[in-house]
């Protein structure tokens, strides 16, 4: 991935979110950590243009977040928080569908991407089920498939082991871990970024470190003050 910041700084109000920052990222494994309200989510959401610099500029793969705000958002597909909340249509099969029929795909080519997506994750047995009734890794599996079968070259995920157990955790980290495409992992859950290549700590809406995961989450340790 090619992802540029250029004195990008962002402000809600009266807010400051993010301060501003020129950064590079070119790596394929890059991992995002920091305090409560530090300014991670306000980061990655720039980078797929959901939230617009207040001033300077990001540019992704060399488009520009602002001025090919649609092509940048098929190139970074953004997984959030509360995936449920990303879960449009009542079955699993038409969900992952409904990406593609937004893109102008036809019927027979749209059931072949959503079959192939769903056995890459491991969930060919999920396809007729009703989202609401998934579980909660389930539904982070799910919400992945809808946004990879979507080609994107880069994949944002915001938080996804959150309110996972042990073994759906486990099964969602795997899964992120044998992902082609680059990821940026924003996370509370610091073992799944303990092998990323390039760690960001953001404090405060600055960005406070950047490098090697122990060295970034020994920062990490001094800033929080445990
Ligand atoms: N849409 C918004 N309107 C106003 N303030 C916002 C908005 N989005 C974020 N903020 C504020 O910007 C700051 C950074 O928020 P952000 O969501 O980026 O933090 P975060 O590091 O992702 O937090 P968490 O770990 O709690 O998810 C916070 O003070 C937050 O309240």
């Amino acid at each position: 991935m090619d992802i540029r910041f250029t004195d990008c700084s962002v402000r809600f109000g009266e807010r400051v979110a993010l301060q501003p920052l020129t950064l590079t990222i070119t790596e394929r494994r890059v991992g995002i950590i920091g305090l409560n309200g530090s300014g991670k989510t306000t980061f990655a959401r720039l980078i797929n243009g959901l939230v617009k610099p207040s001033a300077g500029s990001v540019t992704v793969n060399g488009l520009d977040t602002v001025k090919d705000e649609r092509a940048v958002l098929s190139e970074a597909g953004f997984i959030f928080q509360n995936p449920q909340h990303q879960l449009i249509m009542p079955v699993v099969a038409d969900d992952i569908g409904f990406g593609l029929k937004n893109r102008g795909l036809k019927g027979e080519e749209i059931d072949k991407r959503t079959q192939a997506v769903l056995s890459r994750f491991g969930v060919e047995h999920l396809a007729r089920r009703r989202v609401h009734e998934l579980s909660g890794g389930e539904t982070q599996l799910i919400a992945m498939a809808s946004v990879v079968v979507t080609d994107p070259k880069i994949l944002i995920l915001d938080e996804p082991t959150n309110q996972l157990d042990l073994r759906n955790r486990r099964r969602v980290a795997d899964t992120i871990a044998t992902l082609d495409e680059d990821t940026l992992v924003i996370t509370h859950d610091l073992p799944l970024v303990e092998n990323v290549e390039r760690l960001l700590l953001f404090h405060e809406g600055r960005l406070a470190a950047d490098g090697a995961p122990q060295e970034t989450i020994r920062h990490y340790h001094e800033i929080a003050g445990c």
